[in-house]
């Protein structure tokens, strides 16, 4: 398979690594820092689009692949205010995978969180709170991957409505604690906790390569289907 990296920072390099070492060929590295650009790379003669960049990039990026008509696998992360809209593109005939976090493991336990506060939800005896701890180069707070988790708290647990950064302001809300530190690969840490007992549940990542077999795995899956495709139907959860 063809594949076209746009950002070719740290995990860009790293699913350039794992993509070869799966037989994939990449035709083009668009990244300010190495001087391609979409028209002068083999961007066109891609099969797929896998794209990390920055939020503020993120969204014309896909614009410039749907101009090509090119399925696109999406990391990146802090842009999802434009998330209907590229479903929309979807609906008109467009292709476009999205995950906060493309680690089988990471995917598991959102699962696990799900079900974890679908048994919260009667346990009002019980606050919850969540800790996510990166890298100091990180440009968005809280991650996606926390995001993510929230949502699904949201969802399950009929006594929260929202979540916070880095406070709490009402019962209702959920804080997420960012921590920014040394080259921390991600860890996310769900906390129950009442007058008695913690329940913890916790993912750390011990590097990249995790996130970046997923997007590769999801670029193999991209391939062969169509429309706004996620990680719970190609991991059939
Ligand atoms: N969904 C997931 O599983 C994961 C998502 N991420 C997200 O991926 C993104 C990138 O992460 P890293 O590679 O660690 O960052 P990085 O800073 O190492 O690399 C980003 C690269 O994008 C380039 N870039 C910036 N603007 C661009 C543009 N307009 N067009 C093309 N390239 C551009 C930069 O020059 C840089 O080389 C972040 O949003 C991060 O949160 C990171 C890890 C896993
Ligand atoms: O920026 C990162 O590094 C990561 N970003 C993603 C996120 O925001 O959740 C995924 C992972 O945690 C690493």
């Amino acid at each position: 398979m063809k594949i076209a990296l746009i950002g070719y920072g740290k995990m860009g390099k790293t699913i350039e690594r794992i993509a070869e070492s799966r037989g994939h060929e990449i035709v083009a590295r668009i990244d300010p820092f190495n001087g391609e650009d979409f028209s002068a790379s083999g961007f066109p003669k891609a099969d797929v689009v896998i794209e990390f960049t920055r939020p503020e990039a993120a969204y014309d990026n896909y614009m410039a692949c749907f101009k090509h008509n090119l399925p696109v696998v999406s990391g990146t992360t802090g842009w999802l205010d434009k998330l209907p809209d590229i479903k929309a593109h979807c609906e008109k005939g467009q292709t476009f995978f999205y995950a906060s976090n493309f680690s089988v493991g990471v995917n598991i336990f959102f699962e696990l969180n799900r079900q974890l506060a679908r048994l919260m939800n009667t346990q009002a005896d019980y606050k919850v709170g969540m800790t996510e701890v990166h890298h100091t180069q990180k440009l968005d707070a809280p991650s996606g991957t926390a995001i993510s988790l929230a949502e699904d708290l949201i969802e399950n647990i009929d006594r929260k409505d929202k979540w916070e950064l880095d406070k709490q302001s009402s019962d209702k809300a959920i804080e997420i604690k960012a921590i920014r530190e040394g080259d921390v690969p991600g860890i996310h840490t769900i906390k129950y906790e009442s007058e008695v007992d913690e329940i913890t549940i916790h993912h750390s990542a011990k590097s990249r390569e995790g996130f970046a077999l997923g997007a590769v795995i999801a670029a193999e899956f991209t391939a062969k289907n169509k429309g706004f495709l996620t990680m719970k139907e190609m991991l059939k959860f």
